[in-house]
């Protein structure tokens, strides 16, 4: 913990090789802002990988995820196919995007520069799978799916 904009924060130091670094809109905010490097156009329904041109050496210990922007889903129907996509610690190449179009009707323009995701840095555990015969029971035991219905 140290301290960052007078309070305290988790902050970790991130090498990046970037034209457009990510941006926190806020200082307080969980998501880094990535942009688009190129133009892309995406029709009703299209998909396409879109370069960041960014790329960044995560400390051991640490991944990043690739989250759509809300704002983008909810005027536009735009999404990430894969999110959270995962940046592995060990990763080195750019940071792509898989934009989805989900509108049925209009057409997106990605214009260079435009914040199409925001990047998400979190601590994760690795784990040591350990085989065993039976697993410890639980409250929740199997259920799962819709197990506890939806209303209230
Ligand atoms: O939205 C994403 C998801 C992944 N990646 C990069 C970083 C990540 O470390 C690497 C591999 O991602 P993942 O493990 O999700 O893909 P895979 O299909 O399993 O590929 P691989 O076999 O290379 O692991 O691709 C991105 O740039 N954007
Ligand atoms: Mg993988």
């Amino acid at each position: 913990m140290i301290r960052y904009s007078g309070r305290v924060t988790d902050v970790v130091e991130i090498q990046i090789r970037a034209e457009r670094a990510p941006r926190y809109a806020h200082a307080d905010d969980a998501g880094a802002d990535l942009m688009a490097a190129e133009a892309v156009t995406l029709a009703p329904g299209e998909r396409a990988l879109v370069g960041t041109g960014v790329a960044i050496a995560l400390p051991e210990g640490y991944a990043g995820f690739v989250v759509p922007r809300s704002g983008l889903a909810a005027k536009h129907g735009i999404t990430v196919v894969n999110s959270p996509g995962t940046i592995d610690a060990g990763y080195r190449g750019e940071i792509k995007v898989t934009l989805l179009n989900t509108d049925r009707e209009a057409e997106f323009v990605v214009e260079a520069g435009d914040r199409i995701a925001q990047l998400i840095i979190m601590p994760v555990s690795r784990a040591v799978f350990v085989p065993v015969a039976e697993l410890p029971e639980s409250v929740r035991g199997t259920g799962g799916f819709g197990s506890t219905g939806v209303r209230s």
